[in-house]
Protein backbone atom coordinates (compact mmCIF):
# COMPACT_ATOMS: atom_id res chain seq x y z
CA UNK A 1 0.00 0.00 0.00
CA UNK A 2 1.76 3.14 -1.47
CA UNK A 3 0.61 5.88 1.45
CA UNK A 4 2.48 9.23 1.84
CA UNK A 5 2.52 10.18 5.35
CA UNK A 6 2.43 13.65 4.21
CA UNK A 7 3.45 15.48 7.36
CA UNK A 8 5.15 18.64 7.21
CA UNK A 9 9.07 18.09 7.46
CA UNK A 10 9.59 20.02 10.90
CA UNK A 11 6.76 17.82 12.27
CA UNK A 12 8.56 15.06 11.41
CA UNK A 13 12.44 16.28 11.45
CA UNK A 14 11.66 16.83 15.34
CA UNK A 15 11.13 13.17 15.88
CA UNK A 16 13.45 10.53 16.45
CA UNK A 17 11.81 7.72 15.19
CA UNK A 18 13.61 4.39 16.49
CA UNK A 19 15.49 6.01 19.08
CA UNK A 20 15.91 3.73 21.68
CA UNK A 21 13.33 3.91 24.54
CA UNK A 22 14.50 6.30 27.16
CA UNK A 23 14.39 5.20 31.19
CA UNK A 24 12.92 2.03 32.30
CA UNK A 25 12.40 0.79 28.97
CA UNK A 26 16.12 0.96 27.71
CA UNK A 27 17.48 -2.41 26.66
CA UNK A 28 14.80 -3.84 28.57
CA UNK A 29 14.40 -7.30 26.59
CA UNK A 30 10.58 -7.75 25.36
CA UNK A 31 8.36 -10.03 27.28
CA UNK A 32 8.67 -13.54 25.36
CA UNK A 33 11.83 -13.15 23.63
CA UNK A 34 14.97 -14.07 23.49
CA UNK A 35 18.29 -12.84 24.71
CA UNK A 36 19.20 -9.67 22.28
CA UNK A 37 16.12 -8.73 21.59
CA UNK A 38 14.97 -5.11 22.98
CA UNK A 39 12.17 -2.74 23.05
CA UNK A 40 12.34 0.05 20.70
CA UNK A 41 10.11 2.62 19.27
CA UNK A 42 9.75 6.78 19.88
CA UNK A 43 8.89 8.98 22.91
CA UNK A 44 5.51 8.08 22.65
CA UNK A 45 5.09 4.83 21.27
CA UNK A 46 7.27 1.67 22.34
CA UNK A 47 7.20 -1.52 20.90
CA UNK A 48 7.94 -4.80 22.64
CA UNK A 49 8.98 -7.12 19.26
CA UNK A 50 8.84 -10.75 19.93
CA UNK A 51 10.31 -11.71 16.58
CA UNK A 52 10.46 -15.77 17.35
CA UNK A 53 6.45 -15.21 17.08
CA UNK A 54 6.42 -12.70 14.58
CA UNK A 55 4.43 -10.79 16.37
CA UNK A 56 4.88 -6.71 17.73
CA UNK A 57 3.28 -5.09 20.71
CA UNK A 58 2.62 -1.68 20.19
CA UNK A 59 2.02 0.36 23.52
CA UNK A 60 0.91 4.09 23.29
CA UNK A 61 1.97 6.17 25.96
CA UNK A 62 0.92 9.55 25.53
CA UNK A 63 0.02 10.80 28.76
CA UNK A 64 -2.05 11.12 30.48
CA UNK A 65 -5.05 9.98 28.08
CA UNK A 66 -3.51 8.78 24.62
CA UNK A 67 -5.04 11.69 22.57
CA UNK A 68 -4.30 11.22 18.87
CA UNK A 69 -2.39 14.59 18.88
CA UNK A 70 -0.34 15.27 15.52
CA UNK A 71 2.96 14.18 17.02
CA UNK A 72 1.92 10.90 18.58
CA UNK A 73 0.05 10.23 15.25
CA UNK A 74 3.27 10.97 13.35
CA UNK A 75 4.76 8.52 15.67
CA UNK A 76 2.61 5.72 15.46
CA UNK A 77 2.35 6.22 11.74
CA UNK A 78 6.14 5.59 11.81
CA UNK A 79 5.97 2.88 13.84
CA UNK A 80 3.34 0.85 11.86
CA UNK A 81 5.43 1.84 8.65
CA UNK A 82 8.51 0.17 10.24
CA UNK A 83 6.57 -2.81 11.29
CA UNK A 84 4.77 -3.73 8.18
CA UNK A 85 8.00 -2.90 5.95
CA UNK A 86 9.96 -5.43 8.43
CA UNK A 87 9.46 -8.91 7.28
CA UNK A 88 9.90 -10.58 10.89
CA UNK A 89 6.41 -9.11 11.44
CA UNK A 90 3.17 -10.77 10.71
CA UNK A 91 1.46 -9.16 13.71
CA UNK A 92 0.66 -6.38 15.93
CA UNK A 93 -0.92 -6.01 19.37
CA UNK A 94 -2.24 -2.56 19.76
CA UNK A 95 -2.33 -1.40 23.33
CA UNK A 96 -2.17 1.46 25.98
CA UNK A 97 0.88 2.14 28.71
CA UNK A 98 -1.98 4.70 30.21
CA UNK A 99 -3.33 3.19 33.10
CA UNK A 100 -7.15 3.13 32.37
CA UNK A 101 -7.15 4.80 29.10
CA UNK A 102 -6.59 3.42 25.28
CA UNK A 103 -6.88 6.24 23.98
CA UNK A 104 -9.27 9.34 24.54
CA UNK A 105 -9.20 9.87 20.98
CA UNK A 106 -8.66 13.08 18.70
CA UNK A 107 -6.71 15.71 20.80
CA UNK A 108 -9.43 18.58 20.55
CA UNK A 109 -6.58 21.11 21.15
CA UNK A 110 -5.67 20.27 17.81
CA UNK A 111 -8.58 21.26 16.38
CA UNK A 112 -10.01 23.93 18.83
CA UNK A 113 -8.78 27.72 18.35
CA UNK A 114 -6.22 26.60 15.34
CA UNK A 115 -6.06 27.98 11.86
CA UNK A 116 -7.06 26.14 8.72
CA UNK A 117 -3.34 25.44 7.46
CA UNK A 118 -3.15 23.38 11.08
CA UNK A 119 -6.47 21.57 10.93
CA UNK A 120 -5.59 20.52 7.53
CA UNK A 121 -2.21 19.24 8.61
CA UNK A 122 -4.17 17.59 11.18
CA UNK A 123 -6.97 15.89 9.45
CA UNK A 124 -4.68 14.58 6.69
CA UNK A 125 -3.05 12.62 9.48
CA UNK A 126 -6.01 11.24 10.81
CA UNK A 127 -6.61 9.63 7.88
CA UNK A 128 -3.22 8.82 7.17
CA UNK A 129 -3.59 6.95 10.83
CA UNK A 130 -6.96 5.46 9.70
CA UNK A 131 -5.56 4.08 6.55
CA UNK A 132 -2.87 2.41 7.44
CA UNK A 133 -4.47 0.56 10.41
CA UNK A 134 -7.01 -0.80 8.47
CA UNK A 135 -5.49 -1.46 5.32
CA UNK A 136 -2.26 -3.26 7.28
CA UNK A 137 -1.22 -6.32 5.60
CA UNK A 138 -0.11 -7.28 9.21
CA UNK A 139 -2.83 -9.03 11.35
CA UNK A 140 -3.77 -5.94 14.02
CA UNK A 141 -5.29 -6.97 17.46
CA UNK A 142 -6.23 -4.31 19.71
CA UNK A 143 -5.97 -5.00 23.36
CA UNK A 144 -7.98 -2.78 24.62
CA UNK A 145 -7.32 -1.92 28.21
CA UNK A 146 -9.16 1.59 29.06
CA UNK A 147 -11.91 3.80 27.72
CA UNK A 148 -11.85 4.29 24.19
CA UNK A 149 -14.18 7.52 22.67
CA UNK A 150 -14.44 8.40 19.38
CA UNK A 151 -11.05 8.38 17.61
CA UNK A 152 -10.01 5.99 20.19
CA UNK A 153 -13.04 3.62 19.45
CA UNK A 154 -11.69 4.44 15.30
CA UNK A 155 -8.37 2.78 16.11
CA UNK A 156 -9.92 -0.08 18.03
CA UNK A 157 -12.43 -0.55 14.99
CA UNK A 158 -9.48 -0.51 12.45
CA UNK A 159 -8.08 -3.63 14.03
CA UNK A 160 -8.96 -7.32 12.64
CA UNK A 161 -10.01 -7.84 16.27
CA UNK A 162 -10.77 -6.27 19.57
CA UNK A 163 -10.26 -7.43 23.04
CA UNK A 164 -11.54 -5.03 25.86
CA UNK A 165 -11.26 -5.44 29.52
CA UNK A 166 -13.83 -6.10 31.67
CA UNK A 167 -14.02 -2.45 33.68
CA UNK A 168 -17.57 -0.59 33.54
CA UNK A 169 -15.84 2.11 33.40
CA UNK A 170 -13.87 1.27 30.07
CA UNK A 171 -16.43 2.16 27.52
CA UNK A 172 -16.33 2.47 23.88
CA UNK A 173 -17.75 4.38 21.11
CA UNK A 174 -17.99 6.89 18.89
CA UNK A 175 -19.64 9.77 21.33
CA UNK A 176 -18.86 13.05 18.73
CA UNK A 177 -22.53 14.42 18.87
CA UNK A 178 -21.74 14.16 22.85
CA UNK A 179 -19.36 17.27 21.45
CA UNK A 180 -21.73 18.88 19.54
CA UNK A 181 -19.52 18.04 16.39
CA UNK A 182 -20.14 14.69 13.98
CA UNK A 183 -18.54 11.66 13.28
CA UNK A 184 -16.96 11.65 9.14
CA UNK A 185 -18.26 9.18 7.45
CA UNK A 186 -15.49 7.09 7.18
CA UNK A 187 -15.64 6.64 11.05
CA UNK A 188 -19.88 5.92 10.61
CA UNK A 189 -18.85 3.38 7.28
CA UNK A 190 -16.74 1.51 9.87
CA UNK A 191 -19.06 1.10 12.71
CA UNK A 192 -21.74 0.31 10.19
CA UNK A 193 -19.64 -2.75 8.62
CA UNK A 194 -19.12 -3.49 12.17
CA UNK A 195 -22.08 -3.37 14.40
CA UNK A 196 -24.69 -3.10 11.16
CA UNK A 197 -27.13 -0.11 9.94
CA UNK A 198 -29.69 -0.08 12.61
CA UNK A 199 -27.63 -0.52 15.90
CA UNK A 200 -25.03 2.15 14.75
CA UNK A 201 -27.35 4.63 13.68
CA UNK A 202 -28.99 4.69 17.21
CA UNK A 203 -25.29 4.87 18.35
CA UNK A 204 -23.71 7.97 16.44
CA UNK A 205 -27.00 9.93 16.83
CA UNK A 206 -26.94 9.35 20.81
CA UNK A 207 -23.23 8.90 21.12
CA UNK A 208 -23.55 5.95 22.86
CA UNK A 209 -20.36 4.76 24.98
CA UNK A 210 -20.93 1.28 25.50
CA UNK A 211 -19.61 -0.26 28.89
CA UNK A 212 -17.92 -3.92 28.16
CA UNK A 213 -20.98 -5.66 28.55
CA UNK A 214 -22.87 -4.06 26.15
CA UNK A 215 -20.11 -3.44 23.70
CA UNK A 216 -19.71 -6.91 23.16
CA UNK A 217 -23.92 -7.51 23.19
CA UNK A 218 -23.37 -5.33 20.73
CA UNK A 219 -20.47 -6.58 18.57
CA UNK A 220 -18.48 -3.68 18.87
CA UNK A 221 -15.89 -5.72 20.76
CA UNK A 222 -15.68 -9.68 19.50
CA UNK A 223 -14.38 -10.64 23.54
CA UNK A 224 -14.52 -9.38 26.64
CA UNK A 225 -12.13 -10.47 29.09
CA UNK A 226 -10.69 -10.04 32.69
CA UNK A 227 -8.09 -7.53 33.31
CA UNK A 228 -5.32 -9.36 33.45
CA UNK A 229 -6.25 -11.31 30.68
CA UNK A 230 -6.16 -8.56 27.92
CA UNK A 231 -2.32 -9.37 26.72
CA UNK A 232 -3.18 -13.31 27.19
CA UNK A 233 -6.04 -13.23 25.34
CA UNK A 234 -4.66 -11.28 22.39
CA UNK A 235 -1.66 -13.33 22.39
CA UNK A 236 -3.66 -16.37 21.80
CA UNK A 237 -5.99 -14.86 19.33
CA UNK A 238 -2.98 -13.84 17.38
CA UNK A 239 -1.63 -17.15 16.95
CA UNK A 240 -5.23 -18.15 15.68
CA UNK A 241 -4.73 -15.77 13.43
CA UNK A 242 -1.49 -16.53 12.19
CA UNK A 243 -2.25 -19.89 11.48
CA UNK A 244 -3.83 -18.81 8.42
CA UNK A 245 -1.28 -18.57 5.37
CA UNK A 246 -0.90 -14.72 4.71
CA UNK A 247 -1.17 -14.03 1.23
CA UNK A 248 -4.71 -15.99 1.62
CA UNK A 249 -5.81 -13.89 4.94
CA UNK A 250 -4.49 -10.40 3.13
CA UNK A 251 -6.51 -10.87 -0.06
CA UNK A 252 -9.69 -11.43 2.14
CA UNK A 253 -8.97 -8.79 4.26
CA UNK A 254 -8.48 -6.14 1.32
CA UNK A 255 -11.68 -7.94 -0.73
CA UNK A 256 -13.26 -7.05 2.55
CA UNK A 257 -12.37 -3.56 3.39
CA UNK A 258 -10.67 -1.87 0.38
CA UNK A 259 -14.22 -0.70 -0.57
CA UNK A 260 -14.49 0.97 2.07
CA UNK A 261 -11.27 2.90 2.29
CA UNK A 262 -11.59 3.96 -0.92
CA UNK A 263 -14.65 6.09 -0.40
CA UNK A 264 -12.28 8.18 1.27
CA UNK A 265 -9.25 7.76 -0.93
CA UNK A 266 -11.51 8.73 -3.81
CA UNK A 267 -11.98 12.08 -1.52
CA UNK A 268 -8.97 12.69 0.88
CA UNK A 269 -8.70 16.75 -0.54
CA UNK A 270 -12.09 17.01 -0.17
CA UNK A 271 -12.35 15.60 2.82
CA UNK A 272 -9.84 17.64 3.82
CA UNK A 273 -11.44 20.75 3.33
CA UNK A 274 -14.80 19.67 4.63
CA UNK A 275 -13.14 19.46 7.93
CA UNK A 276 -11.53 22.36 8.02
CA UNK A 277 -14.84 24.55 7.12
CA UNK A 278 -16.33 22.38 9.82
CA UNK A 279 -14.25 22.36 12.24
CA UNK A 280 -12.97 26.51 11.84
CA UNK A 281 -17.58 27.23 12.23
CA UNK A 282 -18.16 29.29 14.90
CA UNK A 283 -20.74 27.29 16.68
CA UNK A 284 -18.20 24.08 16.28
CA UNK A 285 -15.55 25.93 17.77
CA UNK A 286 -17.71 27.38 20.44
CA UNK A 287 -19.23 23.81 21.34
CA UNK A 288 -15.52 22.32 21.75
CA UNK A 289 -15.06 25.18 23.92
CA UNK A 290 -18.00 24.32 26.47
CA UNK A 291 -16.32 20.55 26.28
CA UNK A 292 -12.74 21.25 27.08
CA UNK A 293 -14.02 23.77 29.69
CA UNK A 294 -16.90 20.78 31.18
CA UNK A 295 -13.53 18.20 31.52
CA UNK A 296 -11.54 21.17 32.93
CA UNK A 297 -14.31 21.48 35.55
CA UNK A 298 -14.56 17.44 36.27
CA UNK A 299 -11.15 17.62 37.96
CA UNK A 300 -12.97 20.27 40.48
C1 LIG B 1 -19.81 18.57 6.72
C2 LIG B 1 -19.24 17.39 7.39
C3 LIG B 1 -17.81 17.53 7.71
C4 LIG B 1 -17.33 16.43 8.58
C5 LIG B 1 -16.51 16.94 9.68
C6 LIG B 1 -16.26 15.94 10.74
C7 LIG B 1 -15.69 16.59 11.95
C8 LIG B 1 -15.35 15.58 12.96
C9 LIG B 1 -14.33 16.06 13.84
C10 LIG B 1 -13.76 15.33 14.77
C11 LIG B 1 -14.07 13.95 15.16
C12 LIG B 1 -13.63 13.79 16.57
C13 LIG B 1 -13.16 12.71 17.07
C14 LIG B 1 -12.64 12.66 18.47
O1 LIG B 1 -11.98 11.73 18.82
S1 LIG B 1 -12.96 13.96 19.53
C15 LIG B 1 -12.38 13.46 21.12
C16 LIG B 1 -13.40 12.63 21.85
N1 LIG B 1 -12.92 12.28 23.15
C17 LIG B 1 -13.61 12.41 24.26
O2 LIG B 1 -14.75 12.82 24.27
C18 LIG B 1 -12.91 12.06 25.55
C19 LIG B 1 -12.68 13.28 26.39
N2 LIG B 1 -11.95 12.93 27.61
C20 LIG B 1 -12.53 12.32 28.66
O3 LIG B 1 -13.71 12.01 28.67
C21 LIG B 1 -11.65 12.05 29.83
O4 LIG B 1 -10.52 12.86 29.73
C22 LIG B 1 -11.21 10.58 29.94
C23 LIG B 1 -12.42 9.72 30.36
C24 LIG B 1 -10.60 10.08 28.66
C25 LIG B 1 -10.12 10.48 31.05
O5 LIG B 1 -10.63 11.01 32.26
P1 LIG B 1 -9.60 11.37 33.43
O6 LIG B 1 -8.68 10.24 33.65
O7 LIG B 1 -10.43 11.84 34.56
O8 LIG B 1 -8.70 12.53 32.85
P2 LIG B 1 -9.11 14.06 32.61
O9 LIG B 1 -10.48 14.17 32.07
O10 LIG B 1 -8.78 14.85 33.82
O11 LIG B 1 -8.12 14.45 31.42
C26 LIG B 1 -6.74 14.70 31.66
C27 LIG B 1 -6.30 15.82 30.76
O12 LIG B 1 -6.43 15.39 29.40
C28 LIG B 1 -7.25 16.33 28.68
N3 LIG B 1 -7.99 15.60 27.64
C29 LIG B 1 -8.81 14.59 27.80
N4 LIG B 1 -9.28 14.15 26.61
C30 LIG B 1 -8.73 14.93 25.69
C31 LIG B 1 -8.80 14.99 24.27
N5 LIG B 1 -9.55 14.14 23.53
N6 LIG B 1 -8.08 15.93 23.63
C32 LIG B 1 -7.32 16.80 24.32
N7 LIG B 1 -7.20 16.80 25.67
C33 LIG B 1 -7.90 15.86 26.34
C34 LIG B 1 -8.15 16.91 29.74
O13 LIG B 1 -8.70 18.12 29.31
C35 LIG B 1 -7.18 17.06 30.89
O14 LIG B 1 -6.37 18.18 30.60
P3 LIG B 1 -5.81 19.12 31.77
O15 LIG B 1 -7.02 19.70 32.48
O16 LIG B 1 -5.02 20.16 31.07
O17 LIG B 1 -4.99 18.23 32.66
Amino acid sequence: MALTVGLRPLTRALLRPWARVPGAALGRPAAGSGDGVRCFGSPRVLVEPDPAAGVAVMKMRNPPVNSLSLEFLTELLISLEKLENDKTFRGIIITSDCPGIFSAGLDLLEMYGRDPAHCAEYWKAVQELWLRVYLSNLVVIGAINGISPAGGCLLSLSCDYRVLANNPKYAIGLNETLLGIIAPFWFKDVLVNTIGHRAAERALQLGFLFPPSDALQVGIVDQVVPEDQVQSTARSVMAQWLAIPDHARQLTKNLVRKPTADRLLQQRDADIQNFVRFISRDSIQKSLHVYLEKLKQKKG
